[in-house]
C-alpha cells in the first residue's frame, strides 16, 4: 500500500503548524472563506506560509472565488495548491488552472453514487481531485464540517485517483487508510476541539492511529466485508 499523505487544513497559528509537520504532515491548508471559524485574512497568510517555507505544500482553500481574488492570492501568498471547494465548472477550473499556474484541487460533494460521476467531468481539468462528504442541509459551510459519507461507495475505485476528506478524526482514520488507501487524507474537524481551534492532543492522537493503520496494511476484500457490512 502506498502511503497517504496527509494534509491538515484549517490550520490558524504558527505553534499547531509546527506540531503537524514534526508528525509528517506534508501538506497545510488555509481557508479563506469569511463565514468560516478557519478564515484567514491575505496577510495572516502571507505571515503563516513564511512559517512553512519549504518544510510543506501550502494549500489555499477558496470558494467560488473570482479573478482578482486569486490574482491576490498568488502572488501575495504563493500557495502552491488552490483548492476550489465551491459549485465551480469544470470550464472554470481550467480557466483557474490557466490563470494561476497553481495546482488545483477540485473538491466534488460526495453523498451517493451518482455523485462520482462527478470525477470524470473534472478528471481532465483539475490536477487534483478531493472528495468531501456533501455538505448537510442548511449547513453554512461547503466544507469543514466534519461529517462523513459512506466510504464503501469508493470500493470500486482506485484509491491513488483522489484525496478523501472529510469526518476523518482519530477513531476513523484506520477506515481511511486501510479500507479506501487513498492517495492523501485532508482532515480539518477531527483535529479540533471546538469549530475553528485546533488541539496538540488530537493531532497527535490523528497521526499516532494513521502511522498504526499503515504499518497494519490494507484490509483483505474478506476484512473489508466483516468489518463494514
Ligand atoms: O474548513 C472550512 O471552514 C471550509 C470552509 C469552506 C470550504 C472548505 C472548508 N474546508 C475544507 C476542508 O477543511 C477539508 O478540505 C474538508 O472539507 C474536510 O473537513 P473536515 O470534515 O472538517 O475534516
Amino acid at each position: 500500500m502506498t502511503r497517504p499523505h496527509i494534509k491538515i487544513c484549517g490550520l490558524k497559528t504558527e505553534g499547531h503548524i509546527d506540531t503537524v509537520l514534526a508528525r509528517g504532515c506534508s501538506e497545510v491548508g488555509f481557508v479563506h472563506f469569511e463565514p468560516s471559524p478557519r478564515h484567514l485574512s491575505l496577510e495572516d497568510m502571507v505571515r503563516l506560509r513564511a512559517h512553512v517555507g519549504g518544510r510543506a505544500l501550502v494549500t489555499v482553500v477558496t470558494v467560488n472565488a473570482d479573478d482578482d481574488l486569486l490574482r491576490h492570492l498568488m502572488t501575495r501568498v504563493r500557495p502552491d495548491v488552490l483548492q476550489l471547494h465551491g459549485s465551480e465548472s469544470a470550464a472554470r477550473v481550467a480557466e483557474v488552472s490557466a490563470l494561476t499556474g497553481a495546482t488545483v484541487m477540485k473538491a466534488i460533494p460526495v453523498a451517493g453514487d451518482a455523485d462520482l460521476s462527478e470525477i470524470e467531468r473534472f478528471r481532465p481539468v483539475a490536477d487534483r481531485i478531493l472528495l468531501d462528504a456533501r455538505a448537510p442541509k442548511g449547513a453554512r459551510l461547503p466544507g469543514g464540517n466534519g461529517v462523513r459519507f459512506d466510504w464503501g461507495l469508493l470500493d470500486a475505485l482506485d484509491g491513488r485517483d483522489f484525496t478523501l476528506s472529510g469526518g476523518i478524526a482519530p477513531e476513523t482514520i484506520e477506515a481511511a487508510v486501510r479500507r479506501v488507501a487513498p492517495r492523501g487524507l485532508d482532515v480539518s474537524s477531527g483535529v479540533e476541539r471546538e469549530p475553528g481551534v485546533k488541539d496538540d492532543g488530537l493531532i497527535h492522537r490523528l497521526f499516532d492511529a494513521f502511522e498504526a493503520a499503515v504499518e497494519a496494511g490494507p484490509l483483505t476484500q474478506e476484512d473489508r466485508k466483516r468489518r463494514f457490512a
